[in-house]
């Protein structure tokens, strides 16, 4: 057998291959799930002026100093001040004006008495309780300050970042576009899903797995379908294809048969490598550029499981990479096992699994066997089992290594 590559060299490989995405401003909306490209910090305060925290009345706090259920205080109402409206700019002592939630507080009011200990009056209020100084007075930047540090260069920005952005008055902000991905699916037997399949014809599963794992993972997904086993045809569809991608990834074609159809077009460019990697499923790799632009290509192999597992090894720390998201690799978290199995020596093993956690930890049972055609039980299994190439056979109850595959990181 001839050398396989480790897993973490081709990685390492690809990872100093692909470089991030350059990043322009983008509209909020379109930020979501992008990694921030600047440091954001806060060009006003929030709040930006003193306002109200309760609909009420607006007062002097000295003038109600007193008030009780048994000696009420009475103020004559002099105004009402509704958020975006403001009508009273201050407030004269002895006089309450009311006051609606978010609305600026006028000067010379200290607290704000909601309406719940009042008599909700009109032209005079009659006031039942005594609000302690600043009471329901929300002061301008007590949740930011003009000039804070807000959100570091590298955050994934999620719905409460977005708010906070819009808050501050950000229109954009600088990020790193997602990646366009093109999937290809190669060989002569397959069929688009829907149309008729013949006695020897399977459907194409691979695109729709590697597309819908390349969107999850944060890309623009393109699935171009079907090339059939023909190195023209396929050199063709490649080059149409290469004026969107970011990556190109294709399945099938690329071990040792007589019609390995990608392995046998890109050969000739000599610009990607093909070999063995010392992984299983997903032993049979390549990886390089194509094209004008060097476009990093990744020719998985056909098997559905072994282009599942290939791609969550190998293409999505370049997606992840090129959006500038860290870390690039899913992370590695410990389960117990809770059945033995056996692993072949020299390839790290990739275990469908399914993991879950009760009172006692984290624990992990493997799904099915290892055969990598077998796609209804990768359907089951929510986390691969990592067992490193020098690991033979790991007993029920010890701690492995898991990559929890619906995770977001
Ligand atoms: N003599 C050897 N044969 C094989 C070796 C080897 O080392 N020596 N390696 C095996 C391993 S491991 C794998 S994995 C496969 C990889 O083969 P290819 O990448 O060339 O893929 P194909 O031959 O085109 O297809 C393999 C298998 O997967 C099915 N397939 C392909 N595309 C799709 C798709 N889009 N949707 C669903 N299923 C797909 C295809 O029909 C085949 O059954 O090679 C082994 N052979
Ligand atoms: O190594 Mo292949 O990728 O399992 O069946």
């Amino acid at each position: 057998m001839p050398d396989l590559l480790p897993v973490p060299d081709l990685v390492e490989r690809i990872l100093a291959t692909v470089s991030p995405l350059p990043d322009f401003p983008q509209p909020l909306m379109d930020a979501l799930g992008l990694a921030l490209a600047e440091d954001v910090s806060a060009s006003i305060s929030l709040p930006g002026f003193d306002n109200s925290g309760m609909d009420g009345y607006a007062v002097t706090c000295a003038d109600v100093a007193s008030a009780s259920e048994d000696h009420p205080v009475h103020l004559p109402v002099v105004g009402e001040i509704a958020a975006g409206r403001p009508s009273l700019m201050a407030l004269s002592p002895g006089t309450a004006a009311k006051i609606m939630t978010g609305a600026r507080v006028p000067t010379g009011c200290d607290a704000v008495v909601p309406y719940e200990w009042t008599d909700r009056g009109v032209a005079q209020v009659r006031i039942t309780r005594a609000p302690r100084q600043h009471q329901h007075i929300r002061v301008a930047g007590d949740d930011v300050k003009e000039g804070d540090q807000l959100l570091e260069h590298g955050t994934v920005l999620g719905p409460r970042h977005l708010g906070l952005l819009a808050a501050i008055g950000r229109a954009t902000v600088r990020c790193r576009p997602r990646p366009r991905v093109v999937v290809i699916s190669t060989g002569s037997e397959l069929r688009e899903p829907g149309s008729p399949l013949g006695s020897d014809s399977i459907y194409d599963g691979n695109s729709f797995l590697l597309a819908a794992a390349a969107r999850a993972a944060g890309a623009i997904a393109y699935r171009v379908g079907i090339v059939p086993d023909d190195p023209r045809t396929f050199t063709d569809a490649l080059s149409d294809q290469l004026v969107r991608a970011d990556i190109v990834v294709t399945s099938g074609g690329v071990s040792e048969g007589d019609f390995d159809v990608v392995k046998e077009a890109l050969s000739s460019l000599g610009s990607v490598w093909f070999g063995g990697v010392a992984m299983q499923p997903g032993k049979p790799q390549g990886f390089g550029t194509v094209g004008e632009d060097q476009t990093p290509i990744f020719t998985l192999p056909g098997n559905p499981v072994s282009a599942y597992v290939s791609f969550e090894t190998f293409v999505l720390p370049a997606i992840r990479r090129m959006m500038g998201k860290l870390p690039y690799s899913r992370p590695l978290s410990r389960a117990r096992l809770t059945h033995g199995l056996s692993s072949p020596a020299g390839k790290q093993q990739m275990v469908r699994a399914a993991w879950d956690s009760d009172r006692g930890g984290a624990f992990v049972s493997p799904v099915g066997g290892p055969g990598s055609h077998l796609l209804g039980d990768l359907a089951d299994s929510n986390a691969l089992i990592v067992v490193p190439p020098d690991t033979t056979a790991l007993q029920a109850g010890d701690m492995v290594p898991v990559l929890r595959l619906d995770e977001e990181f």
